[in-house]
């Protein structure tokens, strides 16, 4: 029988979404025994650090919930199956990336690990478990977990839930305390209902009843990858108004706040970019249009494809824009980054506008210097090396690299050294600590015409312009 009341809880995967989110379970119930199992040593080692400088994530606040619930009734491991065997509650939190070979290529969830996930619980479970989807699934994967569940094990008894993640990084911490809402699918059969309850019964530990919403397990698992399309869309809405008003001489920004003031369009997720990044939005929305083509919807497919055509448009639009202003060469020319995450406050990098943009540059041989406050020069090389490989998925990356394309990146730890003797500086990362820099001293040490591409319409226009420089906004005519 499955409990409706649980008092440990293991997760699978101690990543972005595993590790803050079964932190602040565990800061906010002392009551439960939370372990976070990962197949990563290095990171299950990183999350036990001493130092708590060197969690694996960069995310505010993270550092002090960590210390408050690690070693009281938060574990990090590598035992998978003691964990699995250790708790009534069993959260899969694993990657779920674009598949990257045969049916569904570069469009559907690669479930593999999913899958295995489901097999580990199956091989290790010693009693009736509740077995909870936070990684981002496409509908009705459920019933495949389920299926493979009763299959390896006939003995004991299994609910599925699905509570996708809503958490946006950077934020992380802020978001999980105070969630907008909390949504849990469950089944109808008594099993069901009593895994809903106990997992209602862990968030009402600190999220108001009323914004814990429990629906079916099929809608549950739409609804994240609808949210996710929506947000998606609508920085891609605003993205291609800002091409138009760079034709047209309107400000992106004054149209944004105008639109965003009517209350049913609302302001948030109105701010133009270089193109969104991350990990999910454009898998999560390439997965959405595998789903709708199988399920004999074209245009349905069509229509949210788009989505990602409009971003990839974004990104080549800005890198060719500083090839055609750099008098149609970039060739030898030092171009310095500020910023490669793909937002601020994070060191994730994954899907981040930089990477692309700085692969278009590359391909015209220019010299990348990149300073980022967060990300490591190995990860930044792993980035481009891993769009070379995969270079299908943009438009706009297909050729190769030239073969001495290392030799043209360079890492800086400090920005003053990497914007040195530049030819033109583009921010690609929102990061607060740009707006603070010395232009007067940065222009002094710049080749002339002194150019800025602001990918994030962070500066002060006026104030660089009167500098000497000429700057480049997104959406400003
Ligand atoms: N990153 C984000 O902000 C958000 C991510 N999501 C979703 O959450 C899921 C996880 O995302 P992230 O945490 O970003 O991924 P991640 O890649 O940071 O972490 C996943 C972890 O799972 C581990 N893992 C994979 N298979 C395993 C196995 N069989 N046994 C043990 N460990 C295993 C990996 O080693 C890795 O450390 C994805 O489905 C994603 O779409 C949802 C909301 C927000
Ligand atoms: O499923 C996920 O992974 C998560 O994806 C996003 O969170 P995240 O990608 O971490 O960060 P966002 O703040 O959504 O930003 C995504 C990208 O869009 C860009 N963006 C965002 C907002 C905006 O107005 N303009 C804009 O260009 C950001 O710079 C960033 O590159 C969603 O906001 C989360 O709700 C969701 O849980």
């Amino acid at each position: 029988m499955i409990p409706n009341k649980i008092n440990s809880i293991c997760c699978i995967g101690a990543g972005y979404v595993g590790g803050p989110t079964m932190s602040v379970i565990a800061q906010k119930c002392p009551h439960i025994k939370v372990t976070v199992v990962d197949i990563n040593e290095e990171r299950i080692n990183a999350w036990n650090d001493e130092n708590l400088d060197n969690l694996p994530i960069y995310e505010p606040g993270l550092n002090q919930v960590v210390a408050e619930a690690r070693g009281r009734n938060l574990f990090f491991s590598t035992e998978i199956e003691q964990g699995i065997k250790d708790a009534q509650m069993i959260f899969i939190s694993v990657n779920t990336p674009t598949k990257t070979y045969g049916t569904g290529k570069g469009m559907a969830a690669d479930l593999k690990f999913v899958e295995l996930c489901a097999r580990q619980i199956a091989q290790a479970a010693n009693e009736d478990k509740i077995v909870v989807e936070k990684s981002t699934l496409p509908v009705r994967t459920a019933e495949s977990i389920k299926r493979i569940l009763e299959a390896e094990d006939s003995e004991h008894e299994f609910a599925i839930l699905s509570n996708p993640e809503f958490l946006a990084e950077g934020t992380a911490i802020e978001d999980l305390h105070y969630a907008d809402r909390m949504l849990i699918g469950g089944e109808s059969d008594e099993n069901g209902q009593n895994a809903i309850e106990a997992l209602v019964d862990v968030y009402a530990n600190w999220i108001p009843r009323e914004k814990l919403i429990t629906t079916s397990v099929w809608s549950s698992e739409l609804s994240k990858l609808t949210a996710n399309a929506f947000l998606a869309q609508r920085v891609s809405s605003i993205n291609s108004i800002s091409a138009l008003c760079e034709r047209t001489g309107a400000d992106v920004e004054e149209v944004a706040h105008a639109i965003g003031m009517d209350s049913r369009i609302g302001s948030k997720f109105l701010k133009s970019s270089v193109g969104f990044g991350g990990s999910c939005f454009q898998k999560d929305i390439l997965n959405l249009v595998y789903l709708c083509r199988h399920f004999g919807l074209p245009e349905v497919a069509e229509y949210w494809e788009q989505v990602v055509k409009m971003n990839d448009y974004q990104k080549h639009r800005f890198a060719k824009q500083i090839i055609d202003t750099l008098f149609n060469t970039v060739s030898g020319k030092k171009i310095s980054f500020l910023g490669w995450a793909f937002k601020k406050d994070t060191n994730d990098t994954r899907e981040s506008s930089a990477i692309y943009v700085a692969y278009e540059l590359l391909q015209d041989r220019a010299e990348v210097h990149v300073y980022d406050p967060k990300v490591s020069s190995d990860q930044i090389y792993k980035d481009i090396s891993y769009l070379q490989e995969h270079s299908s998925s943009s438009p706009y990356c297909k050729e190769k690299l030239p073969k001495d394309w290392k030799e043209l990146l360079h890492i800086h730890k400090e920005s003053d050294l990497c914007l040195k003797n530049s030819h033109a500086i583009a921010v690609l990362t929102e990061w607060d600590e740009f707006k603070n820099i010395n232009w007067d001293s940065v222009y002094a040490n710049m080749y002339k015409p002194a150019f800025i591409f602001d990918g994030r319409n962070i500066l002060d226009r006026e104030k660089i312009a009167k500098i000497g420089f000429e700057i480049k906004s997104i959406g400003k005519g």
